[in-house]
């Protein structure tokens, strides 16, 4: 567990964040901008992996155990739009979830800096 677990305790820990992740991956299932991107993804494994990803950013005692960004992401052709869309809908979840908008930017800026490897159309 890392030094700084607040954002952990304040997504709600384990159960929180995976309450947090299910809605969110559903939502982007959903969303006209992001769904095709979706459209055959294996969507209770990325639930999965999404819940060890954000415990672990968090500070959480997680392991993400799954591709690293750069491959997760190849061959997906995704823009800054796409990015930026994905960013919104993840604030929709974390709206519906009562979660403080503090904590809100604070996990949004661990996340961020992903975009170099995720983004692959400049
Ligand atoms: C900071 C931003 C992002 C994070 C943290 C993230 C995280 C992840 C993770 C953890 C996986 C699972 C990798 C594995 O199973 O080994 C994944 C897969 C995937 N991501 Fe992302 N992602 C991000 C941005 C995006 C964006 C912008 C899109 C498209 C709009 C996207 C589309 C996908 C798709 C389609 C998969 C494959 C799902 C499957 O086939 O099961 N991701 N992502």
């Amino acid at each position: 567990q890392s030094a700084d677990a607040s954002l952990y305790q304040h997504l709600g820990e384990k159960p929180g964040i995976e309450r947090l992740m299910n809605d969110f991956v559903t939502r982007l299932a959903a969303d006209a901008r992001t769904g095709p991107f979706f459209a055959k993804a294996n969507l209770p494994h990325l639930k999965e992996q999404l819940t060890d990803q954000v415990c672990q950013v968090s500070g959480g005692p997680c392991e993400y155990g799954g591709a690293d960004m750069k491959t997760a992401h190849a061959d997906m052709d995704i823009r800054k739009g796409d990015f930026n869309a994905l960013v919104e809908v993840l604030e929709q979840a974390m709206d519906a979830q009562g979660i403080a908008f503090a904590d809100q930017r604070q996990l949004l800026a661990r996340l961020a800096p992903m975009h170099r490897d995720v983004i692959t159309v400049r």
